[in-house]
């Protein structure tokens, strides 16, 4: 019979999706493609844009998940400030829409999903894939900074992969507009993956957190976990605070001295953005102009072209 048993009370409803997802104002029509995963409140799945026939990663959050005015205002932050941007190395934001049950966010589809992915394949990345990497995520966030952006919350996970093996930064859902050049945040709702000292005791944080959390990302790829990782969250804080992490010796002079420097505790000792690509780790080092898709399974060999 219909009445809800011990069983079926167990499980949340959800509201089954349709197949065809519509704006109610503008009439355009999505085909649900494939389950991509779950981000936060969302459902995500491929939308297949019945017009055009393009397919994006589509963010799926029922109303009824956000239902705290700070949920709703967190969710319309991040909308805005994705709306905002357009940049070869930040995910595209297509468009946004909602009916009476879901907040639907239209993204580009990166078909190789993230770094975390790759990582977990290859256990470690070579130096020529951490600069090949680390470049176009550098230009991403310099153009994030530029626009006043805060990420806030760059990690592997955040960093996403196209057909083609280039880097996309998303997941705007921690990001802050500053109001100025100098201006600083506080206060944070939410608690970011790579959370620089200067967050932790309340100074409130800007850009050089960012920079912090590239550190953290550079670090992940070379070496195969977080610098700061630890059993539980309170002994990764006290690492943060005290600055305790060991860099293996077998890394290069260059990653270990662009690991410090990103690393360092006071945030005016870290180098700004734009002087990241001038250390010797960059200009030392081999930078390839693209990726064999081999890589994400196999490190790639790199033809020496030998100097004649
Ligand atoms: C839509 C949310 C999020 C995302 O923000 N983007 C841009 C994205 C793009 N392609 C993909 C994707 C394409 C093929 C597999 N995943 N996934 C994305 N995600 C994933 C979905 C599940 C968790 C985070």
């Amino acid at each position: 019979n219909g009445s809800p048993t011990s069983e079926t009370s167990k499980h949340h409803f959800h509201l089954e999706l349709p197949a065809v997802i519509k704006d109610p104002k503008t009439g355009k029509s999505y085909q649900r493609g494939r389950l991509l995963g779950k981000g936060g409140f969302a459902r995500c799945y491929e939308l297949i844009d019945l017009e055009t026939r393009q397919i994006y990663a589509g963010k799926i959050v029922p109303k009824a998940r956000i239902a705290k005015p700070i949920q709703m205002e967190k969710m319309q932050r991040e909308i805005h400030v994705h709306s905002l941007l357009k940049h070869p190395h930040v995910v595209g934001f297509h468009r946004h829409f909602d009916d009476d049950d879901n907040i639907y966010i239209i993204l580009e589809l990166c078909s190789r999903k993230s770094l975390v992915q790759m990582l977990k394949l290859r256990k470690t990345f070579t130096e020529p894939e951490v600069r090949y990497f680390m470049k176009q995520i550098i230009e991403g966030v310099r153009y994030l900074h530029s626009h006043c952006v805060l990420h806030r919350d760059l990690k592997l996970g955040n960093m996403f992969l196209t057909d083609d093996m280039g880097v996309k930064i998303g997941d705007f859902g921690l990001a802050a507009k500053l109001e100025f050049q100098g201006d600083r945040k506080r206060t944070m709702c939410g608690t970011p993956n790579y959370i620089a000292p200067e967050v932790l005791g309340k100074i409130g944080h800007s850009f050089e957190a960012d920079v912090w959390a590239l550190g953290c990302i550079l670090f992940t790829m070379l070496v195969g976990k977080p610098p700061f990782e630890t059993t539980s969250l309170k002994e990764t804080y006290s690492r943060i605070k005290h600055n305790k992490y060991i860099i293996p010796e077998y890394l290069s002079p260059g990653a270990k001295s662009i690991i410090t420097a990103l690393l360092s505790s006071d945030p005016d000792e870290r180098p700004p953005l734009e002087a990241i690509l001038d250390h010797p780790f960059f200009t030392e080092g081999f930078i390839p102009d693209s990726l064999p898709t081999s890589s994400v399974t196999t490190a790639p060999t790199f033809p020496i072209t030998k100097v004649l």
